[in-house]
């Protein structure tokens, strides 16, 4: 896979460098690049935003240096992922859907958000998708992008060591995972539940599907069609 992002905080990205990410890049498994948008502007003071048409307030970006810098990056393999407040939600369903695409391209937008004739003229030649991380408003698109590259990444083949561990976690199933417990058996007077001490692993298997029903139901009951 190979992921593309294009931000006027390029630096904001050097993160990925690091962790499980940083290990599926020097593995080859994934390849990251990361593009300043002003890069693509040409004015004196590379100017990315200007003022609304209609009026209101703040800034939108401008359509050409991004019509210049995505030009330069998607083909008709490319899948183009524009976070934004106003985008169906993102979840762990969309980020392995996401985890079998050959080529993203994360644009990531500031101020008011990105010329709409952008998402409009690229959704005429490839997959567009507006996403959002949920229903809160951040300053731009990299904190969203961060995520979702980490939420997608990780699911990519080769990236994380045990890919067994990946379909026991939280969302996996459309519940959320079972409560975890490490030694001491004992800490300050907290005890693991015996039945994890037990070695009866079918009763463990049924302890902790209970424990993901209970808590699903408790803190997610949306995730069970309940309100
Ligand atoms: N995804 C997402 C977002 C955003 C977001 C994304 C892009 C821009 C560009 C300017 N402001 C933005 C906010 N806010 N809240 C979310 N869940």
């Amino acid at each position: 896979m190979r992921v593309d992002v294009v931000t006027i905080f390029p630096d904001f990205f050097g993160v990925l460098d690091v962790s499980l990410l940083g290990k599926a890049r020097a593995a080859g498994v994934i390849e990251i690049g990361v593009h300043d948008l002003r890069a693509h502007t040409h004015d004196r003071h590379r100017t990315v935003d200007d003022t609304p048409y209609g009026g209101g307030a703040g800034m939108v970006m401008r359509p050409e240096p991004w019509g210049e810098a995505l030009d330069a990056l998607i083909t008709d393999q490319t899948t183009l992922i524009v976070p934004s407040p106003a985008g169906h939600r993102f979840t762990q369903l969309a980020a392995r859907e996401l985890a079998g695409k050959p080529h993203l391209v994360f644009a990531c937008g500031r101020y008011e958000g990105i010329d709409q004739r952008v998402i409009d003229h690229y959704s005429e030649r490839i997959e567009v998708r507006e996403l959002s991380l949920g229903d809160y408003v951040l300053n731009g698109g990299e904190v969203a992008a961060m995520a979702m590259i980490e939420a997608v990444g990780r699911l990519v083949p080769g990236v994380v060591g045990n890919p067994q561990s990946l379909d026991e976690e939280s969302h996996e199933d459309g519940l959320l995972e079972y409560p975890s417990y490490t030694k001491p058996a004992s800490w300050r007077g907290h005890e693991v539940p015996p039945i994890l001490l037990s070695g009866n692993h079918a009763a463990i298997t049924a302890w902790r599907r209970e424990q993901q029903l209970d808590r699903t139901a408790r803190i997610r009951p949306d995730l069970l069609g309940e309100q």
